[in-house]
This record gives C-alpha cells, structure tokens and sequence, in this order.
C-alpha cells in the first residue's frame, strides 16, 4: 500500500491523570492534530514543553493509541496495522531510554540489528558502518554508561539507522550535542534525503528548524497552530520584541499603548514597564518616544520562544482549548 510518510487527520489523544486523593483528571494532549509529511522532506514539529509533540511521536511509532483521529505511515494505519508501521519507521528517542549501559555501543547496535531481522553478518557490517558514520568508532568497544551524552545521541541515531526504514522520526535529536556533532547531524540528514528517506523531527529550537526542515508545523497545547515553511515562521516570530524600561510616567505609558505594532504594555508595581512590539520597526519608534520624554534606563530583548507561542495564538486569534 501507497500513501505519504505520514498522514494525520483530526487526532485527539486524551490521558487521564490521577490526581493526589485518587481522583483523575482528563489531560488533552492532542485536540484535532491534521499534518502531512511529503515523501523526500524533512517535517518539523516545533513547539514549547507539554505542547503534545511527543505524544505524537508515540502515536506514529505505535507506543501509544489515539483517542480518536486517524494516522497513517505510508497508507498503515497505526492502529490497526501497528506491524507495517513499525516496518516503515526507524525511531530515535533522545536521553537514556531504550540503551544498555553495561554493553559497547557495538553490542547496542548489533542487538538490535537482530531484533529488525539482520543476521548476524549483516548486523556486524552495518553496526560498523554506522559506528563509522557518526564519528563512534573509537570507542565503539567501550561501556555505553561511559559515554558522554552526546555520544548516547549519536548510538541513538545509529539505532534508528539500522533497520534502513523510509521514515525516520527524531525527537528532540540535537539536544546535548556539541556544535561538531550537531553539525554532522545535520549533514546525516542531508544524505538521508539524497537516499531518498523522510524524516519528521521535533524541536524546541527554530534555528535548528530553519536549517533542517522543509515544513514546520507549530503546536502548542495540543492544537497546531499553522504549517509553514521555516522562513516564514522565523520571519513570524523575528517580528517580537521587547522594551523594558526602568521608571516611566503613566502618560507616556497610556500614549506608547495606543501605537500600531504596540503589542501589551505591562507595568510593574515599581514604576518600570515591559512594552511588546510586534511589527518590524515599531520598537523603534518606541525608543524614541521613550527618549523624548526624557526616559532612561532602557533595554531591549526578544521574548523567549514560549513567549512568542502564547503571543501568535492571541495575534492570529486561534482558540486552543
Ligand atoms: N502519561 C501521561 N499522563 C498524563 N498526562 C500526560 C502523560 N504524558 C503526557 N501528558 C500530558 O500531555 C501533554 C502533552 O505532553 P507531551 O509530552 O506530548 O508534550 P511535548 O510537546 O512532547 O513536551 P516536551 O517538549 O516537554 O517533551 C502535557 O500536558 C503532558 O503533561
């Protein structure tokens, strides 16, 4: 069966937490999630803590269930075809799941070469080539519980590598690195796409985004908020930035507020105020305002990523629940 890398449409993903006197709570992790991933392209998952990016993940490499929805991995659905999916994919989770501590990165590798169904032969020449790949050779031979966490990463993408899936999901897969290996990484990916692989990836990091993804899809609190390309979104969210000041008069305060591109003015109870701007060259005239009644003690920042989620859900007047 034919189909894209990956196909969700209106999947709802609810868990229910138990609460401290045994009473339980309804967690909506995912509430009418739809995305494509194209064959050939590097899709992004880009979102703060708890926005529902791993629930995602497991739901597409069949860990998890949905609730309601649909999602299938080239035409499998991954509910009732968990199999098929789970011969399509090749998953890499980040930190200390999924790895033997007291084995060699080597004996990792050739482990779970058997469980994808190489044999022997296969499993040693394709563990050492991936060994090779990601820069572990030296130290293929030595206990994984010594490994700095960087390198765990990188037997985390051999891992993933080793079955020869056409879809590869990543979560969260830089993290912990240092610049070099997060710059081979990124060549990684680039020669996955040459062979013609597709990979879907979640981030916390938009510049990591801009430089891998075809496609991004942001999401926060279970919904998605739009699929753009990278440029776009970064030239969304570039577009914030902040003003804080010191001491300020109430009237200039009233006056900035009422400017186009003044996106909130919050005060603080010390007489100081943080101004939120949102259009390109509105901070700007901010600060000439600001200097022309004689305000000092000014500076200027750009919100956090969260900051700016929270921002573009009341900006673009999307309801998430
Ligand atoms: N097993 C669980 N039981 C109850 N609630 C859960 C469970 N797993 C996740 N959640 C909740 O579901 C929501 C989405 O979590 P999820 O881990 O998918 O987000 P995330 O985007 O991957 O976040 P992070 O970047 O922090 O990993 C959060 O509110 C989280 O607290």
């Amino acid at each position: 069966m034919s189909g894209a890398p990956v196909e969700v449409v209106d999947l709802r993903r609810e868990y229910i937490a138990k609460g401290r006197r045994r009473d339980t709570r309804r967690v909506v992790a995912l509430d009418g999630v739809s995305l494509t991933v194209e064959q050939g392209t590097v899709h992004g998952l880009l979102g703060p803590n708890g926005a529902g990016k791993t629930t995602l993940v497991k739901i597409l490499s069949t860990i998890l269930l949905p609730t309601s929805g649909t999602a299938t991995v080239f035409g499998h659905d991954v509910s009732t075809e968990p199999m098929a999916v789970r011969r399509s994919i090749g998953l890499v989770l980040g930190g200390d799941r999924g790895l033997y501590g007291s084995l060699t990165g080597r004996r990792n590798l050739e482990y779970w070469a058997a469980l994808y169904g190489l044999d022997a032969g296969q499993g040693r020449r394709r563990a050492g080539e991936l060994l090779e790949r990601l820069g572990l050779a030296d130290r293929a031979d030595t206990r994984v519980e010594t490994y700095s966490r960087g390198m765990k990463q990188r037997l985390h993408l051999a891992r993933g590598l080793m079955g020869d899936s056409r879809l590869l999901i990543f979560d969260e897969p830089t993290v912990g690195m240092d610049p070099v290996a997060a710059r081979a990484f990124r060549e990684l990916v680039r020669d996955l796409l040459a062979d013609g692989r597709s990979m879907l990836l979640t981030t916390h990091d938009m510049a990591e985004a801009e430089q891998l993804c075809h496609q991004v899809t942001l999401i926060a609190d279970g919904a998605v908020l739009a699929t753009e390309s990278p440029r776009t979104l970064s030239g969304w969210i570039d577009a914030y930035e902040y003003v804080d000041v010191d001491q300020v008069p109430g009237a200039v305060v009233d006056e900035i507020a009422l400017l186009d591109g003044v996106a909130e003015v919050t005060s603080r109870p010390d007489g100081g105020a943080r101004i939120s701007t949102v259009a390109a060259g509105t901070t700007a005239v901010v600060l000439r305002r600001l200097l022309d009644a004689g305000v000092t003690g000014i500076r200027t920042g750009r919100p956090s990523l969260d900051e700016v989620y929270v921002r573009l859900i009341g900006d673009r007047g999307l309801e998430v629940s």
